[in-house]
C-alpha cells in the first residue's frame, strides 16, 4: 500500500531523511516515532507527494508516485501538519466539499459527523471552531470516504481523551477492514496500543523497531535513541 526504497532527500543545512526503506501493508497500523527534528513530518509529507525524494522511489497503492493516476488519490486519506478546511464554510459543508472531491456518496458526510461526534457543530464555520474541533473535522474529512491508506501525522494533537478513543476507534476498526494505516505520534502509550509495528525514527534515519507490547517502551525508546547516537558519534569520529 506504501513503501520507501532507499528514499533520501536533504533541506541543505537540515537533515531530512536518509536511505528510508519502509512497507505498511494492507490491514497494519504502522507508528513511527522520534525526538523532535527526527523526520516523521518529512516522510509523512513524501508518502503524499508534498515533497519529491533526492533519491529513491515512493510507492502509493502499487505506483511509483510521479505514476500515480490522479484518481487513485481518492483511494488515499492524508492529514499531514495543519487540517484543510475552508474557513468561511461550516463544518458540514467543508466536508460535503471533501467528499464530493473524492467522488464519494455524500451521505457518507452524516455519518461522519456523527462518528466524530460533530454534530453540535456542524452548521459552525470553520474558522470558529475550537483547536480540537477543527482536529476533529480534519479527521473526518480525510476518513470518511473509506480510504485504503491513512497518513495521519500526528492525528491526536490538540484532541480531548474521548476524541482519543473516537480516533483509536476510527483506525483499528479501518485497519481490520484492510486500510493501511500510517501515523506519527509522541505518546509511545497511546500509539502502543493501536500499532501492530512501532518504527523508530532518529535523525532521518529508520533505526529499527520497538515492540509494541513490550515492557517500559520509553526507557527503551530512550535507550534505542543513546545507542544510535552514541554509535554516530563513533563513526563521526572514525572518519575525522
Ligand atoms: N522545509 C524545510 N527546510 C529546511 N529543513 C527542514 C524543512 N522541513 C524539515 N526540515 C528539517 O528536517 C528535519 C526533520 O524535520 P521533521 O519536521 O520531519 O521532523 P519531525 O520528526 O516531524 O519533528 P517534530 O516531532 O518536531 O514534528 C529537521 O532537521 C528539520 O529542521
Amino acid at each position: 500500500m506504501l513503501t520507501f526504497e532507499q528514499v533520501s532527500l536533504s533541506f541543505g543545512e537540515g537533515i531530512g531523511v536518509a536511505e528510508l526503506d519502509l512497507a505498511v501493508a494492507e490491514g497494519e497500523i504502522v507508528a513511527l516515532v522520534g525526538l523532535n527534528g527526527a523526520g516523521k513530518t518529512t516522510l509523512m509529507r513524501l508518502a503524499v507527494g508534498m515533497l519529491r525524494p533526492d533519491s529513491g522511489t515512493v510507492r502509493v497503492l502499487g505506483h511509483a508516485l510521479r505514476e500515480l493516476p490522479s484518481a487513485r488519490w481518492c483511494g488515499v486519506g492524508a492529514l499531514v501538519e495543519v487540517p484543510l478546511a475552508y474557513p468561511e464554510l461550516t463544518v458540514r459543508e467543508n466536508l460535503r466539499i471533501a467528499c464530493l472531491l473524492r467522488g464519494s456518496d455524500p451521505r457518507c458526510v452524516e455519518r461522519a459527523l456523527d462518528d466524530w461526534r460533530l454534530g453540535p457543530v456542524a452548521d459552525r464555520r470553520f474558522r470558529r471552531l475550537s483547536l480540537g474541533n477543527r482536529q476533529r473535522t480534519g479527521l473526518a474529512s480525510v476518513l470518511q470516504h473509506d480510504p485504503q491508506l491513512i497518513v495521519l501525522d500526528e492525528p491526536s494533537n490538540a484532541l480531548d481523551p474521548s476524541s482519543v478513543l473516537v480516533l483509536r476507534d476510527q483506525l483499528t476498526k479501518r485497519a481490520a477492514e484492510g486500510a493501511a494505516v500510517v501515523v506519527s505520534s509522541h505518546h509511545l502509550d497511546e500509539v502502543a496500543r493501536i500499532a501492530d509495528r512501532i518504527v523508530l525514527l532518529n535523525a532521518g534515519r529508520l533505526i529499527g523497531e520497538l515492540d509494541p507490547t513490550g515492557r517500559d517502551l520509553e526507557r527503551t525508546f530512550f535507550d534505542r535513541i543513546h545507542d544510535d547516537d552514541t554509535s554516530r558519534a563513533a563513526e563521526c569520529e572514525q572518519t575525522s
